[in-house]
């Protein structure tokens, strides 16, 4: 578990580790292919510090100590929209058999077997694609975990780690709905009933991006921001996740080792009227000289609940941004099927 390692009087801030490849990869002994079309400034971006809140302190007996930490949430939730959550009570074997089950699962001598996932229909609960294009650089496999957990059939063993490891997170997940709603001035139980997480529709996309010389293009994942509550990502090493800010400039992330990335979703937006946003994100691999896997979990409101910005947002000074849509209505709003989890922010807002 990633320790404490900061004040509780400011934002937390990490510091940038250095990259840290896992055994289990052939690091790739040629350099960047050269002649691709894409200028090395092009993606850059700052390190800008991300903030930290550490998880445990949320639910300390301190009442100081706890007061101190929820502000740091708010202001991490207002402010930027993004964090690093540590001591978030997920064993470090957990987090790493999950990566390395993942790892293990997309060998490319059994791609055939995941070739059964790829796109069949709109009510695919998991779907499995390689895209090696200008536009996109990776395999993904999603798979949906909760109400119900699909699992992949596969030989490597994968979804007892998928299974064991989503239980954990959505654990950390219902608590932190209840700080969040604290943190936005409610009883703690506030966003777990406007999104009826009891019954949340959760998908797991576990991503595996090449490294630059084996990539088509300097991009991983094209701009996007998600839907839901929140999204956790965990990763195996860093390698260019990039989120635009507030401030409308690019920061990378470099997640403390065993650390977990929470960004905001799109429906928290809209529950908080633009109160706290969602924020865009992509990635670039042309900076990559090892593959990276990163498990992200689109934790969702349940597919029938109606979200509509709070009324307790909405005021003369703030009028309603956004439309109310039910959950499975945005999720398909763009043409999208649900194991997409495409945003529909663009449908969702008013202005
Ligand atoms: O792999 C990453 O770092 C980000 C992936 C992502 O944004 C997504 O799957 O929605
Ligand atoms: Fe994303």
């Amino acid at each position: 578990m990633a320790e404490i390692t900061s004040s509780l009087t400011q934002l937390q801030l990490s510091s940038k580790p250095k990259l840290n490849a896992p055994d289990y990869y052939d690091a790739p002994s040629q350099k960047a292919v050269v002649g691709h079309h894409y200028h090395a400034g092009l993606y850059s971006a700052s390190d800008d510090e991300i903030p930290t809140v550490d998880y445990s302190l949320l639910f300390s007996n301190n009442p100081v100590q706890r007061f101190l930490t929820l502000e740091n949430l708010r202001q991490a939730c207002q402010e930027y929209g993004f964090f690093y959550l540590v001591n978030h009570t997920i064993p470090d074997e957990v987090l790493d058999s999950v990566l390395k089950g993942f790892a293990d699962y997309v060998d490319p001598k059994t791609i055939d077997e995941r070739k059964v996932y790829r796109k069949n229909g709109p009510s695919d609960k998991i779907r499995w694609d390689l895209n090696s294009s200008a536009g996109e650089n990776r395999e993904y496999l999603k798979v949906v975990a909760h109400p119900q957990f699909y699992a992949p059939s596969d030989s490597s063993g994968i979804s007892k780690n998928l299974e064991e490891y989503h239980g954990a997170m959505r654990t950390i997940v219902v608590g932190l709905a209840r700080a969040v709603s604290e943190t936005l001035g409610f009883e703690e139980n506030y966003i777990e009933k406007e999104f009826n997480l009891k019954s949340g529709f959760d998908v797991m996309a576990m991503n595996l991006y090449p490294p630059n010389s084996r990539s088509k293009g300097a991009i991983g994942i094209p701009e996007h921001t998600d839907p839901g509550f929140v999204v956790s990502l965990v990763q195996d090493v860093d390698g260019g996740l990039q989120i635009l800010s507030h401030q409308g400039k690019w920061i990378n992330a470099y997640i403390p080792h065993h650390a977990i990335l929470i960004q905001l979703g799109d429906h928290l937006e809209v529950l908080t009227n633009g109160k706290y946003k969602s924020h865009i994100h992509r990635v670039i691999v042309n900076n990559n000289k090892v593959p990276r896997i990163s498990v992200v979990t689109l934790h969702g409101p349940a597919l029938d609940k109606f979200i509509s910005p709070g009324v307790e947002f909405v005021d003369e000074e703030h009028p309603q941004n956004y439309h109310g849509m039910t959950y499975k209505e945005s999720l398909e709003a763009n043409g999208g099927d649900q194991i997409d989890v495409q945003s529909s922010l663009d449908k969702l807002r008013l202005v």
